[in-house]
This record gives structure tokens, sequence and C-alpha cells, in this order.
């Protein structure tokens, strides 16, 4: 698929990216380019390659070929701490830092723009304050990481991510541990920051029916044709339909859902 790159309309773009590990490809072909203002998420089957393409958007690994550029900047060209202000990354990995409090967390966002000391100014602290009151973290801020269960424990990374205030943020499977109610308020919360704050947003997910009703654009990692576009345009193009086998699951394009094959 040809996709406009290097434009100044659009934050992060990939064109022919190759991502592996070694010299061995997991993906290949991979385009996109997504704007200012857009939640995106990266959907595919078990294994196929979307923390690894995430985890390469972040320049937390390199790509195997192609391109990736960032503001119309090859990302290896971006210096480590001029590339932290523009890209925050929430992985799956465990944190090691679970002493610290849910607001001392949340303030590490703020490292690529503190001096050596790690001193705080007013407009960080806002940001901390912000962050940890989308996410509804308030009255959790003072209690430590450990005592926190997952699903608080991946809020207060999410909040960490927003309060970097990067003009991208990406997350590994943010909803993972969540309940059906905190996952949809996690993605409409993305969505909006997206929206409102003219952020490119970028997710990995397996809630491909939500991603399909929430999302302004899919990237589609099928190990083919890596479908990119609005979920109406890869409904249009029938990318879901194979994804799972047909005699266990079905897509069906008017409801946009998954049907179990009985
Ligand atoms: N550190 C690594 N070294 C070598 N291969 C790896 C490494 N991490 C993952 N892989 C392989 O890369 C492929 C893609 O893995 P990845 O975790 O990106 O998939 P995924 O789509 O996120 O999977 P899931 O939906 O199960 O989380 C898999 O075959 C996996 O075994």
């Amino acid at each position: 698929m040809a996709v406009a790159l290097h434009t100044k309309h659009n934050t992060l773009t990939a064109a022919n990216l190759s991502i592996g590990y070694g010299k061995k490809a997991i993906a290949e072909n991979i385009n996109f380019a997504l704007a200012p203002g857009e939640l995106t998420a990266i959907v595919g089957i078990n294994g196929i390659g979307k923390s690894t393409l995430l985890r390469t958007l972040g320049n937390a690994q390199p790509d195997l070929g192609g391109c990736l550029a960032v503001k119309g900047k090859p990302i290896v060209s971006y210096a480590p701490l001029e590339l932290s202000a523009e890209i925050s990354m929430v992985l799956t990995e465990p944190i090691a830092s679970k002493n610290l409090s849910v607001l001392e967390l949340v303030a590490l966002g703020r490292q690529p723009y503190t001096n050596w000391l790690g001193t705080l100014t007013d407009t960080d602290k806002q940001k901390i304050k912000d962050a940890i009151s989308s996410l509804e973290l308030d009255e959790l801020q003072h209690k430590k990481c450990y005592e926190l269960s997952d699903g608080q424990l991946q809020r207060v990374m999410v909040a960490r991510a927003f309060a970097q205030d990067t003009s991208i943020i990406l997350l590994d499977e943010p909803t993972t541990h969540l309940d059906l109610y905190h996952k949809i308020q996690i993605l409409k919360l993305l969505r909006s920051i997206a929206h409102t704050t003219q952020k490119t947003v970028v997710f990995t997910t397996h809630e491909i029916e939500m991603a399909i009703q929430l999302c302004d654009k899919m990237v589609l990692l099928d190990g083919k044709n890596n479908y990119f576009g609005q979920p109406c345009e890869l409904i249009e193009q029938k990318a879901f339909e194979s994804l799972f086998p047909s005699d266990t699951v079905s897509f069906d394009p008017k409801t946009g859902s998954f049907r179990i094959t009985k």
C-alpha cells in the first residue's frame, strides 16, 4: 500500500518496514502513516509480531530494513533524550520499581525534562497531577506500587506515559489485566487524549472488536498483506475475514464482530 511519507502532517511513518530479531524477520512490508490526533491499534493473532512492531516503533529494538521516521526524520538519527521527549512507551514487562509510590512512579515520566537533580518545576507537577486525575488514581497516589492490583498498576503505567507528555504514545496491550469496564474506559481515554491533545496514540491489542469501534486507524498484521487504514476500510477489504480459521471463528462485516462457528 502506498502511504505518504515524511510529510509534516505525519508523526510516525513506516515504509516497507521489516521487524524481527538478529537477522530473522518476523514481519515484512509494513507500511503506514500516522497523523497527530489519531488513535491506532495494532492487531493480529498470537505471535504475529505486534509487540515486536511496537518496540521497534519506540526504538527499543532496531528494525531489519525499510524506513521508520518520526516527524519526517529517521528514528535512528534521534539522540536518546531527544527521542524520549517525542515518544513514550508502556511495555508489558514487570516494573523494577514497585517500591515507589504511585505519585513517584508517575513523576518518572517527567525525567526527560528535569535537570540532573531531577528537580520538578511547577509545569512538571501540574502534568503529573493531570495524569493522575485522568486515570482516576487520586485516591491511590500515596500507595506503594506493590500494593496495587495488576489492573491498577496498568493504569499507573499509562499515567506515567501521559505525564511524559510526548507527541507519540506507544502502549503494549494496555488493557490486558482490565475488566470490561476499565478496558473500555482506558480505550476511550486514549481516544479522547489523541483527539483533544493531537497526540499520536498507538497500542497493541487482542480486543479487535473494541478497536474497530473506537480507533481511527488500524494496522492488521497477518504475515501477508499487513493492512493499514480506517476500520471501515479494512472491513471493506475483508481484512478480518481470514484472520482466524473459519471453522472456529467467522467475522460479520455488518456488525464488525466475530462469531463462534458452531
Ligand atoms: N527476544 C526475542 N528473540 C527472538 N524471538 C522473539 C523474541 N521475542 C519474541 N520473539 C518471537 O517473535 C515473534 C513475534 O512475537 P511478538 O511478541 O511480537 O508477537 P505478538 O503478536 O505480540 O504476540 P502475542 O499476541 O502472543 O502477544 C514470535 O514468534 C516470538 O516467538
